[in-house]
């Protein structure tokens, strides 16, 4: 196996709450075949905030829907905590990414019969013991949705709908929260907005948070940017400025 300077040797992985290793993926076969990831490898740090860029078309959602046990690899190996989930059957799968991960994405996928409350506790899997009850607080209270929880999604703005996409996710208190263009769908202050909470959510609770965006003062809310060209990670930014990362997308020609 392969081995880049991202990828730590097994003794490290307990400081890595995800790692893909020499991660392969290939969509479609024979002469249509593409192949979105050629060998990535990366780790992703407990309580820290990952930022995934680079141009249109290199393997940014590849990468993150693999880590994140929504598509399959060709070849190679992703970790959450200890578990290869390229090795697990498809129930245990789905009980791994339920109990330990959270996802947010471009569009909010909110239900639109119920209300802001009944969609951030949809797991269903809250108790209602008092740490919950003050989590469930907690959440709201930070995300500013104390006065909205009895609307409709069609009532909320789309800040607001991402603002209950973001609570939902974190209700649970997932390992890593998976976030694909979160603030795609909304206008700068909104988008401003669920950035700054997810910072907060990693400085104030250690949540582990990996981002996927276009947008170079998004990812300026990281701790740290891998930037992806052709399916490969080809450069890395720690404690990234907004005019860093701009440099190394005109250098990459994105
Ligand atoms: N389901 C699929 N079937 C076939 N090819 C795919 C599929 N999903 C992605 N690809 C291809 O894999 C490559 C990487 O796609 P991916 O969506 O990961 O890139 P991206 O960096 O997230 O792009 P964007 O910024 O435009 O969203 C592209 O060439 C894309 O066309």
């Amino acid at each position: 196996m392969t081995q880049t300077t991202a990828a730590p040797p097994s003794g490290e992985v307990r400081d890595h709450v995800a790692v893909a290793r020499d991660v392969v993926k290939s969509y479609g076969a024979g002469e249509h075949a593409v192949t979105a990831l050629r060998g990535v490898s990366a780790a992703f740090p407990r309580g820290r905030f990952t930022a995934i860029m680079g141009p249109s078309g290199s393997g940014k959602s590849t990468l993150l829907h693999c880590m994140a046990g929504l598509d399959t690899v060709s070849s190679g190996s992703v970790l959450i905590g200890d578990v290869d989930i390229t090795k697990l059957s498809r129930t245990r799968l789905t009980k791994l990414r339920r109990d330990r991960l959270g996802f947010v994405f471009q569009s909010f996928n909110l239900l639109p019969m119920l209300t802001a409350e009944e969609n951030i506790r949809l797991t269903g899997r809250l108790g209602n013991r008092r740490a919950d009850r003050e989590w469930f607080a907690t959440i709201v209270d930070a995300l500013g949705l104390r006065e909205r929880l009895s609307h409709r999604p069609a009532e909320l703005s789309g800040g607001q709908q991402q603002r209950v996409a973001v609570a939902r996710a974190l209700l649970t208190r997932p390992e890593v929260l998976f976030a694909d263009e979160p603030t795609g769908n909304l206008d700068s202050r909104s988008g401003a907005e669920v950035l700054g909470f997810l910072r907060r959510s990693v400085d104030a609770y250690g949540q582990t948070v990996i981002m996927v965006t276009h947008d170079p003062g998004a990812a300026a809310h990281a701790d740290r940017v891998l930037f992806l060209a052709d399916g490969a990670i080809v450069h890395e930014l720690h404690g990234p400025t907004v005019g860093q990362v701009h440099g190394v997308m005109r250098r990459m020609g994105g």
